[in-house]
């Protein structure tokens, strides 16, 4: 089968190399590219959190190296997918737009006598399960009323971030690796309304597109349905909102409508940055979890990795329920590439994908949720711009650019200590005691930087794999690694020949 890479995967494969694999998969893992048009990149990103970060620190990079590796200079322009389901309010910078963008309709028995608008809450609710294009006219005109700056802020925080109405427990397929997850998420969502929560905080967590933003999802939707005043946030939401409502002085206001809620769902933690508004979700927490009310938290990490958060939080975080969703087994990737396949045949009458091609989609397509979408929409757009059915031979040149370039191989933390151990010369004891000589230290740091690169463990895993060190060191030891790899070419090359030793090991 013919794998050569595309400029595009060239230019993803040198960023990873340049600032790691924890880095690549936390900033530009999301990161697709739409189009070549003209003298232009499009690249898009799934939020604008992401899409600022980028822009402020790589998108020259971007520019540079693709030139490198395809030989034009191209201007690269990235965009929000999505960016149609983002209601204006949250722009923190515009709050006034909300208003007079909106019409005077509200009614007088929305508002409470303290001003807040407690009534509208449960419809507020109710209509976040819906897509934000596709709320009814009632819903629509509620979020229209103009009752000033404060309470738009506030309603439209907690109206919560669009759901996407395919994201449903009913379209999650099951397997193994997910099966804790759902089975947790679906009884916090179908729990009535004013009863204890048995999982308080539930959090999930896992690599990139295996399903968070899933479920977090079908519990919003499906908790609304079942009678509770659920919200769903992105952390990036979260963030904007109480920016806005800071700067509008309408701070209390939103604390209080997110307090008041049943149930608080929050989506990719690992991206809530910056002292006062950690402080501020580490306080609604608080008050959510003390008043028995339910929060769902997704991130990519345990909440021990969740560095940037005070201890206090990752330690609320973690005395729930932590459950994480593993890699997509190859028969669970068939069964998401069947349901994916049936609704694309309801859409497009005619489009006919033989079995064997789906089950060579589910050995050989990428691990995520995503790449499996991806690699069916490629077959889809072949098949409808060229006519050409699809084939096994067909659907091998349409994805190749999706397809792993090997089976990966389940590295284990022994491997690489062993590895390690002959390459410096020093022995597995070595490595795992506390002995502080250079000669031990140094091996020993890249032993666990590899294990941090080339394993899905976490932190806290790690230390307890090297001797019951505490995360921390182990983070250090990454960290100090990382750094050095980009000064110092000859540990770079050296380190490239450790993984590869131990991939083969
Ligand atoms: N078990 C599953 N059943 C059906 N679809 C799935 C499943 N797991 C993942 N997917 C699909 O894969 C895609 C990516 O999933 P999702 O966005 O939930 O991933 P994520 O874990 O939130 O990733 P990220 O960390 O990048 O946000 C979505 O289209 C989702 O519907």
């Amino acid at each position: 089968m013919d794998c050569a890479s595309t400029p595009w995967e060239r230019v993803r494969q040198r960023l990873r190399e340049e600032i790691g694999e924890e880095k690549f998969t936390s900033w530009f893992a999301r990161m697709d590219l739409d189009a070549l048009t003209g003298d232009t990149i499009r690249l898009s990103v799934p939020t604008r959190f992401l899409k600022s970060w980028i822009q402020d620190n790589y998108l020259p990079r971007i520019a540079d190296i693709w030139a490198e590796e395809s030989g034009a200079r191209r201007r690269v322009d990235l965009s929000v997918r999505n960016a149609f389901a983002r209601p204006v309010a949250l722009k923190a910078s515009a709050p006034r737009e909300v208003v007079t963008e909106r019409p005077e309709t509200r009614g007088p028995q929305a508002r409470q006598p303290d001003g807040r608008a407690q009534d509208s809450r449960a419809q507020d609710a109710r209509a976040e399960a819906r897509p934000a294009d596709a709320r009814p006219d009632s819903a629509r005109s509620a979020e229209g009323r103009s009752e000033g700056r404060e309470s738009a802020i506030v309603g439209d925080v907690a109206s919560g971030s669009p759901l996407d109405p395919r994201l449903t427990f009913e379209s999650f397929v099951v397997g193994k690796s997910n099966s804790l997850a759902f089975a947790a998420a679906r009884q916090v969502a179908e729990a009535a309304s004013g009863t204890a929560p048995i999982f308080n905080p539930l959090y999930l967590h896992a690599a990139v597109g295996l399903g968070k933003t899933h479920l977090l999802q079908a519990v919003a939707r499906a908790g609304a349905l079942h009678g509770r005043r659920t919200t769903y946030l992105t952390a990036e939401r979260f963030m904007y909102g109480f920016v806005a409502a800071l700067k509008s002085h309408s701070a209390i206001a939103f604390k209080d409508t997110l307090r008041t809620i049943d149930t608080l769902v929050i989506d990719d933690l690992q991206f809530l940055k910056g002292n006062n508004l950690q402080q501020e979700f580490c306080h609604t927490l608080n008050a959510l979890l003390d008043g028995g009310r339910q929060v769902v938290v997704a991130a990519d990490c345990v909440p021990g990795d969740l560095e940037h958060l005070d201890e206090r939080v990752r330690s609320r975080l973690a005395g729930g329920l932590v459950v994480e969703l593993g890699p997509l087994e190859e028969d669970l990737r068939l069964e998401i590439l069947k349901a994916r396949y049936q609704t694309l045949t309801e859409l497009h009458r005619g489009f006919t994908v033989p079995a064997p091609v789906l089950e060579f989609l589910a050995r050989c397509v990428g691990q995520s949720g995503r790449d499996l979408d991806g690699a069916l929409n490629k077959l889809l757009a072949f098949n409808q711009l060229t006519g050409e059915p699809v084939t096994l031979e067909m659907a091998e040149n349409a994805v190749k650019d999706l397809i792993r370039p090997t089976d990966p191989k389940r590295v284990r933390v022994d491997d690489i200590l062993r590895v390690v151990a002959k390459h410096y010369n020093v022995t597995r004891a070595d490595l795992l005691s506390q002995r502080r000589t250079a000669t031990v230290v140094k091996p020993r740091q890249i032993a666990m930087y590899l294990a941090k690169t080339l394993t899905l463990r976490s932190l806290p895993e790690i230390g307890r794999r090297f001797g019951g060190r505490d995360h921390t060191t182990v983070l250090h030891a990454v960290r100090k690694i990382d750094g050095l790899v980009s000064s110092d070419r000859a540990l770079a090359e050296e380190i490239e020949v450790l993984k590869r030793l131990v991939l083969e090991a």
